[in-house]
């Protein structure tokens, strides 16, 4: 799936240099640009940037106001509208956003961005946002929940990253940043190398391609991924059981958004060696995946891969009723107005949560 990527703020910025450099990734991503409120933050990006809101903050960037975020990548539309153009080419077949939910310029800018790409392109515009992890103070809680209330309406779809997904004991912030980063450009990564679907590939027994894709995200507002995967054997009869249990590790274990375990679709590729993929396997797996999710609509493919391994990417849409979303969106609401909310979906479109527009 052929992708123009473009990453707002300091952690959106990094993530989409991730995920550039990702070498799956490397046909998929078509062209890339950074953009941020901050020069210092630019300056170590190894991707085109383009500096926003100068007039106001001087490249100094909005402190965590997210108010400002949006308010300077909205003062510089036209700028942005115009360093986009060349990057969003005929072949290019959705715009992905990255952006950090917790602070100023990312929380604030990505939603403007998304509505204003949304006008222009056709191609449906996607968010990879991360969400603080739940140590992370009340301001950033706040700026989330507002941001990602506002992005459930103008993105097609917001993939979720929860920042404590992949904590481990004794990692510093910056490793733990750098973990998530490469974490999320591997699973994205083969998905979009999953999506480029290419007719000539005849080891594939059932392909995915980005429609397939852009269907699972269509089914909800909010998406998780996940990834697991483990050594086969060259015998394919004797992978059935590292199938399943690799699907199951990518959906309990090792998704982008914990415990998002219910979703309205599913898209499920099982990647690695053609001759090792056991065909039992996937479909018990994919079996297995409707069950756990509760959903009828779980798409499957293989993607032939050349490793030892076997890999399970699942791709989880509309899991807003999730636990993982509605704790988020509890915090959220908490550090805003002091008062529980009801229910994950409602807090969506209630009031606990200001829009950011
Ligand atoms: N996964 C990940 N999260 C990050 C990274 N850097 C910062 N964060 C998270 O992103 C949030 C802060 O967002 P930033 O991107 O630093 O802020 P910004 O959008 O540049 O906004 P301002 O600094 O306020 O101008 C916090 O929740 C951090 O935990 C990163 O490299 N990777």
């Amino acid at each position: 799936m052929k992708v123009a990527l473009i990453g707002v703020g300091q952690a959106g910025g990094k993530l989409a240099e991730a995920l550039s450099r990702d070498p799956l990734a490397a046909d998929s991503v078509v062209s890339s640009l950074a953009i941020n409120s901050a020069r210092a933050d630019l300056s170590s990006i190894g991707l085109d940037t383009l500096l926003v809101g100068a007039e106001r903050v001087n490249g100094h960037g909005v402190g965590g106001d997210n108010d400002l975020g949006a308010t300077v990548m909205r003062d510089d539309t036209n700028e942005v509208i115009d360093a986009v153009s060349g990057r969003v080419g005929s072949d290019c077949e959705a715009i992905i956003i990255t952006a950090g939910l917790g602070g100023g310029t990312g929380s604030g800018g990505a939603p403007v961005l998304a509505h204003e790409l949304k006008r222009v392109y056709d191609v449906p515009v996607y968010v990879l946002g991360v969400l603080p992890g739940r140590d992370e103070g009340a301001l950033y809680q706040r700026n989330a929940g507002r941001s990602l209330k506002t992005l459930a309406r103008e993105a097609d779809a917001t993939i979720l990253v929860d920042n404590d997904a992949w904590r481990q004991a004794g990692e510093s912030m910056d490793e733990g940043y750098a973990a998530v980063n490469e974490k999320i450009a591997q699973r994205v990564g083969l998905l979009l190398a999953a999506g480029e679907f290419d007719p000539a590939n005849v080891a594939a027994e059932s392909v995915v391609d980005s429609s397939e894709i852009i269907n699972t995200l269509r089914e909800g507002s909010l998406a998780a991924i996940g990834y697991a995967s483990a050594e086969s054997s060259p015998d394919a009869d004797a992978n059935l059981n590292t199938i399943t249990s690799v699907v199951r590790n990518a959906l309990l274990t090792g998704t982008s958004l914990p415990d998002a375990t219910t979703a309205e679709s599913g898209l499920l590729i099982v990647a690695g060696r053609a001759d090792r993929i056991n065909r039992k396997g996937v479909e018990s797996a994919q079996t297995w995946l409707e069950d756990e999710l509760g959903s009828m609509q779980v798409r499957g493919g293989d993607y032939p891969l050349d490793s030892e391994r076997l890999a399970g990417l699942v791709l989880l849409g509309g899991v807003e009723r999730s636990e993982r979303v509605q704790a988020f969106l509890d915090q959220a609401s908490e550090a805003s107005v002091a008062e529980e909310t009801p229910d994950a979906t409602e807090s969506l479109v209630n009031d606990d949560l200001d829009d950011l527009f």
